[in-house]
Order: structure tokens, then sequence, then C-alpha cells
């Protein structure tokens, strides 16, 4: 299968095909899609900005961890982030189909994983009708910055450079749990109430490694037990926590995970804004059957 990409040099546009050996893009292993892209790149110098656009029906989980993982194997290419489009018009219905054996529609995937959403075609829809679409998409995903467009005019600043993965600022993460909690007091307006966003505080300061039990326990562990209808799935995390270290001062880290796989990241002291309260951890989780006691009580019984 091939992949064309538009490549531009001096304002003139023109494609170049990919090939990719094992299949399309986004079931693809790895390597391939990011190779392609890395010979792309020997033969036509680096790009300052790469925006790949995936089919509607595509599911950006494994695309995204093709790019955010191979930041480990010192790559030039990383994920920036996801930007979604949703047209107002059709969008309710995509949101509200019901999940088929626990498998949801794409869009309330490409919603759940988007870091910036276009909410597109406003002209089409009634106030009301756009109301519904928004509030639908913000009890699904609640970190994202959602657009309400029209022809996805959209200034360029916003939706690139959004460095989604690997900047995280305490202030905007707390605005998000505030939120979070929220919105969680009033019924979500979509019909599957299932998908969300949760929040949840951790203790601060902690271990290193009661962290990673409790995070590999949410992401591998205990949802295999349980049965695949009542199962919680994360799709999505993102989190600040303040992480102790022997002999220094605890160091403030960046949690990012998609789909099972996570990565911690240590900030800097000088680059984490400083908050007028002290740093506190927390993690937000988008996924699905996400119950904010069930997390609470792994926490409790994992972080001593
Ligand atoms: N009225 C109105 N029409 C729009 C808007 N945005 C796009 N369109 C039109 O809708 C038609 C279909 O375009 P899109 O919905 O963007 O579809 P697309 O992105 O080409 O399709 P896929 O990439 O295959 O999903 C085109 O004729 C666009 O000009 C909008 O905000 N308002």
């Amino acid at each position: 299968m091939e992949k064309s990409l538009a490549v531009g040099t001096q304002g003139e546009l023109f494609e170049e095909w990919l090939e990719l050996r094992n299949g399309c893009l986004c079931c693809s292993v790895k390597d391939n899609g990011v190779k392609a892209i890395e010979n792309l790149m020997k033969k036509k110098g680096k790009f300052d900005y790469i925006l790949l656009e995936t089919t509607g029906l595509a599911d950006p989980g494994p695309v995204a961890s093709i790019f955010w993982m191979d930041k480990e194997l010192g790559s030039d290419v990383f994920l920036d982030g996801i930007v979604t489009v949703i047209d107002a018009k059709h969008g309710t219905q995509k949101l509200n189909e019901k999940p088929e054996e626990g498998y949801f529609s794409s869009t309330v995937r490409q919603v759940a994983l988007g870091d910036f959403i276009i909410l597109n075609k406003k002209d089409l829809v009634t106030p009301p009708d756009l109301e519904s679409v928004y509030k639908t998409i913000r009890s699904i995903n609640q970190c994202a910055e959602v657009e309400v467009t029209e022809y996805c005019r959209v200034s360029l600043d916003k939706i690139l450079d959004l460095k989604a993965y690997d900047g995280l600022q305490s202030s905007r993460l707390k605005q998000i749990s505030e939120e979070t909690e929220k919105l969680n007091s009033f019924a979500s307006s979509h019909l599957d109430q299932s998908v969300g966003t949760i929040s949840l505080q951790l203790p601060t300061p902690l271990d290193k490694k009661s962290l990673e039990d409790f995070l590999q326990k949410i992401l591998w562990e205990d949802r295999e037990d349980s049965a695949m209808d009542n199962r919680h799935e994360i799709w999505r995390l993102k989190g600040l926590v303040l992480l102790t270290q022997e002999g220094a001062p605890p160091v403030p880290t960046m949690i990012q995970g998609v789909n099972d796989t996570y990565e911690l990241t240590a900030l800097n002291p000088n680059e984490v804004p400083q908050d007028a309260e002290p740093l506190s951890s927390r993690i937000v989780l988008i996924g699905r059957n996400l119950k904010e006691n069930e997390f609470t009580k792994i926490l409790t019984s994992t972080i001593k």
C-alpha cells in the first residue's frame, strides 16, 4: 500500500508517495511509518512541520503511539499533538452511536484523543444543536481546547506546535481537574456516558516505584480481570507529579500516556511555573468506564 504526502518547497506543492510495506499507516508497525518519513526527510531535507491527515475512520491511538514512542529511538520525528475535526451537523449522531461489542466508533476515539478539536460547519446547525454537540465533545474530552469554526478557519498558531506530549503546565492541569470535577457533577449530555474524563489527586510527594505500580495496575493489570463490558480502558493520560528522590528535593515529573503506553519525564524545576500554591500531584484520564472510586481504591492499596 502506498500513501501520498503533499510536500512543499518554496511555496510549490507536490505529491510524494511513501511505500508502506506492511499495510496502511495506522495498522503497520511503528518503524514503517516513521522510517518512510525519515527517508523522505533524507531526500528532501528536514521539514518545518509534518501534518499527517488520516482517513475519517482512523483510530488516532495507534498512529500516535508510532510517532510518540519513536522519540526514544533518537528520531527527528516526534508527535506534537492530535487535531480532530468534528462536523457540527453529523457529529452528534456519530458520537452517540452505540458501541458494537464494546468497541466505540472512531469518532468517539478521535474526540477522546484530540488535543485540539475543531468543531466545524457551525453555519449548518442551529445554536441549540451546536451547543449540544459541543457539550457532547466536552463530556468526552475535557482536556482539549475546542474551537467552533466555519470552513475550518482557525489560526495556524493554535494547531501547530501544540507540544501536547512534552509540555504540561501545572496551572493548566489544575484548571482541567477543576473543570472535570465541575462537569462530572452534572449529568453529561452524550447518551453513552461510559466515555469521559476524570481527574485524580495523588499524594504529594510520592516515590517513583509507587507511582509506577499504580500506573501499571490501572493501565495493564486490573482491567484484564474485569468483564469486557464493564472494564475500564484508559485511552489518554496526562499528569504532573512531585517525585521524591534520595538526598535531593522532590522532582516535578510529567506523565503522558496513550492507550497502554506511558512515559515519565523529569522536568527542570525552573521550567515549572510557580503557582500560588505548592505543586500538587494529579493526573487526568480519558477513556471508558472510568470510575473515580475504583481508582481511589487501587491508589490506596498501591501507594502506602
Ligand atoms: N456550509 C459549510 N460547508 C462546509 C464547511 N466546511 C466545509 N464545507 C463543505 O463541505 C463539503 C465537504 O467537505 P468536508 O466535510 O470538509 O469533507 P472532507 O474533509 O473533504 O472529507 P474527508 O476528508 O473525506 O472527511 C465541501 O463542499 C466543503 O466546502 C463549513 O464550515 N460550512
